[in-house]
């Protein structure tokens, strides 16, 4: 049975980590050097119906990446290069999956690790980290993989261990389609949220409604013109959903802006900015500036 090593111990790793624990996979974390020398307990996780679960895994350090099996990435999009540059040491077929929110990392990851089967991984699963080593897994969702390069096309086998602990994960060859279209969606509620200190659901007073419009509308024509085919009424339904199931939720650009934390700007509405071309993009634009002034 393959070992899955997580890199990236947070809210969505610790999740994953416990999903496939229960599911009586073999799991280690692959820890930041922070953790060296510090007790490593139990993985405590509160499932959807609030149960706590304890989960044993195995811990590991850089200088074990030769062990390594089957790499799933969970650190955020700005993390993802400098923590994989301490794995120099992972053999050539061990596939690297990643998990973050975002674009533009891949390209980067694959000029690093050359030969490596390289996977995106798209995931909306909930998860929130309580505290060290205690996590909640806060929704349950789909997980869509796919090949970033050739050598990762024999790796859709993998889905179906991770179906099993997720409750869905399918194989896609147009992973890119998928990560977009989440792209997307997180290209409109994350700056919005963010910029004005709000919870998703407030994206439906009516005072954001032109905001909203704007920014949805741009969003949508970059996908467009990057060859998305789905129609305008489609995204927008897709968006309402999002904004309705996550409505009292804090986005994750909101709490990393408001926790002093670095964002996913750059992956996100930076995406946005470097494909848009000459198609005006006014509110994304401002967005991505005034959270770049506040720090994120
Ligand atoms: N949370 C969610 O519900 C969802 C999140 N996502 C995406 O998944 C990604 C992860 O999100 P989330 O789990 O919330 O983020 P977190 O910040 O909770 O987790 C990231 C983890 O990566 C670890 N890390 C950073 N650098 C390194 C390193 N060099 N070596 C080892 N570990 C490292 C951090 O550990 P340390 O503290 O030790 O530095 C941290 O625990 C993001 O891109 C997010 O957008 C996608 C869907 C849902
Ligand atoms: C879907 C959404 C917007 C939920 O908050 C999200 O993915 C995020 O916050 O990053």
């Amino acid at each position: 049975m393959t070992e899955w090593t997580i890199l990236g111990a947070g809210a969505l790793g610790c999740v994953m980590a416990g999903l496939l624990r229960q599911r009586g996979e073999r799991v280690s974390f692959m820890l930041s050097a922070r953790h060296r020398g510090h007790f490593h307990p139990s993985l405590d996780l509160i499932t959807l119906s609030g149960r706590h679960e304890l989960i044993q895994s195995q811990p590991r350090f850089p200088e074990q990446a030769r062990q390594v099996e089957c790499l799933l990435v969970f650190t955020k999009a700005y993390q993802v290069l400098e923590a994989l540059k301490g794995l120099q040491g992972l053999p050539t077929t061990t596939p690297i999956i990643l998990f973050h929110n975002g674009l533009g990392v891949a390209e980067q990851v694959q000029e690093l690790f050359p030969h490596n089967p390289l996977i995106a991984g798209v995931s909306s699963h909930g998860a929130m980290k309580e505290g060290d080593w205690l996590v909640r897994h806060t929704g349950k969702g789909e997980t869509w993989l796919g090949p970033q390069n050739e050598a990762a096309k024999s790796w859709a086998h993998l889905v179906k261990p991770l179906a099993a602990a997720l409750g869905h994960a399918e194989w896609s060859n147009d992973i890119t389609l998928h990560q977009r279209r989440k792209l997307a969606i997180n290209a409109v509620i994350n700056p919005l949220t963010a910029c004005n200190n709000i919870y998703n659901g407030q994206l439906l007073e009516p005072r954001y409604a032109d905001v909203l419009e704007q920014l949805s509308e741009e969003v949508f024509q970059v996908m467009a013109n990057l060859g998305d085919t789905e129609e305008q009424k489609d995204f927008r339904r897709r968006l309402q959903q999002v904004i309705e199931l996550t409505a009292t939720n804090y986005s994750s650009m909101h709490q990393d802006l408001i926790h002093g934390r670095k964002t996913e700007n750059e992956y996100i509405t930076g995406y946005i900015l470097a494909h848009a071309g000459t198609q005006p993009v006014p509110v994304s634009s401002q967005l991505y500036q005034e959270i770049k002034r506040r720090g994120g």
